[in-house]
């Protein structure tokens, strides 16, 4: 059964004009590693740290500022919001279409709220908290191409042609502004659409796109923007200590008009100086993660096989993440998960739960968009290959009964520019598994991604999520005040491809260096000749927040999170009552 909507009634709960206040019990665990008798032992505690959550209610006017609003995502999800807002339905060859957000978490899925009866109650996601309308967001932006979002609509092919008709009178005035453009970062095939680009220094660029969201803010009298890069993959950013491996460093190469920093950054910079929310949906390194420190928190044993290290990677060089934390400023991103990785991220989660062995995958796709057509250039190739393939890599190191350590399968990426099929990518892998008793299986799909039907409303998430966020506070038991989320936004890891996260690694606790580890050892010696004692673990930067992959974990923790802010228990599927 479905409900539109709902309200809780807890002694935990309290609604009141301004905000959602929540006091919520987060059951976790707390491991402890410790010799008992001569023997290492792992003793798992059962904890609860209690939270309070403050959800300011007022839902803002939003605007949201593409980079790169005139490509096929830019438009599309343009094109789809108007379209909703207008009521607007047009004649395909099969039906007449109604306008609609399939695709996107936040407009057309649902959660469990409990039952009634015997039946099962579900209500909107979008419910649980109050959210912008898509419909009321205005939009802007940039890009490197002075086509109007009609004609964009119409270079894309992505809409059927009596929608784009029906479009075209609202799209045809809005024209993206000029666009910061290095051809050194992207394929030299983009050189032909790059007529509406900032001249000037990287710091002048900085300031012009400073400028331009002031004056976009102003324009459209909204209260928030976010900006969000849906422009093309740009190549990695080399990091080097000095360049780009703190905040200092990141601006000093500015002011020097350092050639190393790449378009993305100089938007990122822009948007954090302001306070404005930056997410980024391609692959490329925008924020520069830098190098990091292992700083000891408890006695250093003495190192050598056998031995037990227990320390914990906490403090990132992280140039742009840097700044972003200064400013309290939301970043998330890398790369938007829309089709391909996002099943990728289903089918080994599942092979992997259910005790079996991926050996094997081989990822092929083709497209004939302008961002196959841009990602036919080996460096940009890159950045989406290093995207691609890392996605798993969660999976595989949960289960150490399958895999030994540092084992992975067989994992390659193909991605070939076919210009025929255009926006419509063809997608085709091969998982092989190792099964019972030797056996083997293979499991071959064939996905026909509507790559910008796809991104589109996870964009739309992606916003709509990270302006929900910022307007949420939380306090755990033992905290003197509330505060934000950590500005690295890994709340919204349910819609990338590779989750930032406030850590380049997983945290390392009491490893045990076995014979085999020689290079882990080494790895600790090298890292921890910088070390310095730390035992407070309290302030600045979360220590090493682990990157999940797998889907139904990152849309499981984004559901609970909401849930928690108006005093819902996670969702266990457990269904006691009925056992
Ligand atoms: N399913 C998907 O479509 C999907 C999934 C994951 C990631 N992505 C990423 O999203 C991005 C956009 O995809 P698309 O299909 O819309 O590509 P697109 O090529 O159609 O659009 C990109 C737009 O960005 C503009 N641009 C390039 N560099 C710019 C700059 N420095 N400043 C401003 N504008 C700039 C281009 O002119 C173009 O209009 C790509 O990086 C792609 O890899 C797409
Ligand atoms: O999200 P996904 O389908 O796995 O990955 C996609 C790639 O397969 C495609 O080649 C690329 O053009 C898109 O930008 C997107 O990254």
């Amino acid at each position: 059964m479905f409900i539109e909507n709902f309200k809780v009634e807890s002694p935990n709960v309290k609604y009141t004009e301004s905000e959602i206040h929540s006091v919520y019990d987060y059951q976790t665990t707390e491991l402890v590693h410790e010799e008992k008798n001569g023997t290492f032992q792992w003793t798992v505690k059962p904890k609860t740290v209690k939270y309070e959550f403050k959800t300011d209610v007022h839902v803002p006017k939003l605007g949201v500022m593409l980079v790169g609003w005139g490509g096929n995502n830019g438009s599309a999800l343009t094109g789809g919001v108007i379209a909703n807002r207008e009521g607007i339905s047009w004649a395909t060859k099969d039906k007449v279409q109604q306008a609609n957000y399939f695709g996107s978490l936040t407009q057309a899925s649902t959660i469990r709220v409990g039952s009634f009866n015997g039946e099962e109650i579900y209500a909107p996601f979008k419910s649980i908290l109050p959210m912008v309308n898509p419909d009321d967001v205005v939009f802007g932006g940039w890009d490197i191409s002075n086509m109007n979002l009609a004609d964009a609509m119409a270079r894309a092919k992505v809409f059927d042609i009596d929608l784009q008709k029906q479009l075209r009178p609202y799209m045809e005035s809005m024209v993206p502004l000029p666009g910061i453009y290095d051809p050194d970062f992207i394929a030299a095939n983009q050189g032909s659409r790059a007529n509406n680009v900032i001249k000037g220094t990287k710091k002048e660029q900085i300031d012009q796109i400073v400028k331009d969201i002031r004056e976009f803010k102003e324009n459209n009298k909204v209260d928030k923007v976010v900006v969000l890069w849906t422009a093309n993959t740009e190549r990695y950013s080399s990091v080097a200590v000095g360049l780009n491996d703190t905040m200092e460093n990141l601006f000093a190469s500015v002011d020097r008009n350092e050639a190393e920093i790449s378009p993305s950054t100089l938007y990122a910079i822009a948007s954090i100086l302001e306070n404005v929310p930056f997410i980024n949906g391609s692959p490329q390194n925008t924020f520069v993660p830098g190098g990091g420190k292992i700083c000891v928190h408890s006695t250093l044993h003495s190192v050598g096989v056998g031995s037990h290290w227990s320390y914990v990677l906490i403090e990132n060089l992280l140039g742009l993440i840097d700044l972003a934390i200064k400013r309290n400023t939301l970043i998330g991103g890398d790369d938007f998960k829309s089709g391909q990785t996002k099943m990728k991220s289903v089918l080994v989660d599942f092979l992997v739960g259910a005790g079996i062995k991926p050996t094997s995958i081989v990822s092929y796709n083709h497209l004939g968009n302008n961002d196959g057509m841009n990602l036919s250039a080996p460096q940009t190739f890159r950045s989406k290959e290093i995207s691609k393939s890392n996605v798993v890599d969660d999976m595989v190191s949960s289960n150490a009964i399958l895999y030994e350590p540092g084992e992975h399968p067989d994992h390659v990426v193909v991605i070939k520019y076919v210009p025929y099929v255009g926006d419509s990518k063809r997608a085709m892998d091969e998982y092989t598994s190792e099964i019972f008793m030797g056996g083997r299986n293979t499991i071959v799909l064939h996905n026909t991604c509507e790559d910008s039907l796809l991104a589109a409303p996870i964009i739309l998430d992606l916003v709509l999520l990270a302006e929900l966020s910022t307007r949420i506070q939380l306090k755990a038991e033992g905290e003197g005040k509330f505060h934000s989320f950590h500005p690295v936004a890994t709340i919204l890891s349910y819609l990338t491809k590779a989750p930032l996260v406030n850590s380049l690694e997983a945290s390392f606790h009491s490893v045990k260096i076995a014979p085999k580890d020689v290079f882990l050892e080494q790895l600790l010696e090298d890292a921890c000749s910088h070390y310095v004692y730390s035992n407070n673990l309290k302030g600045g930067v979360p220590p090493g927040t682990p990157v999940v992959n797998a889907l139904s974990k990152q849309r499981a923790m984004l559901e609970n999170i909401l849930r928690a802010c108006v005093g819902l228990a996670p969702e266990n599927n457990m269904i006691l009552e009925y056992k």
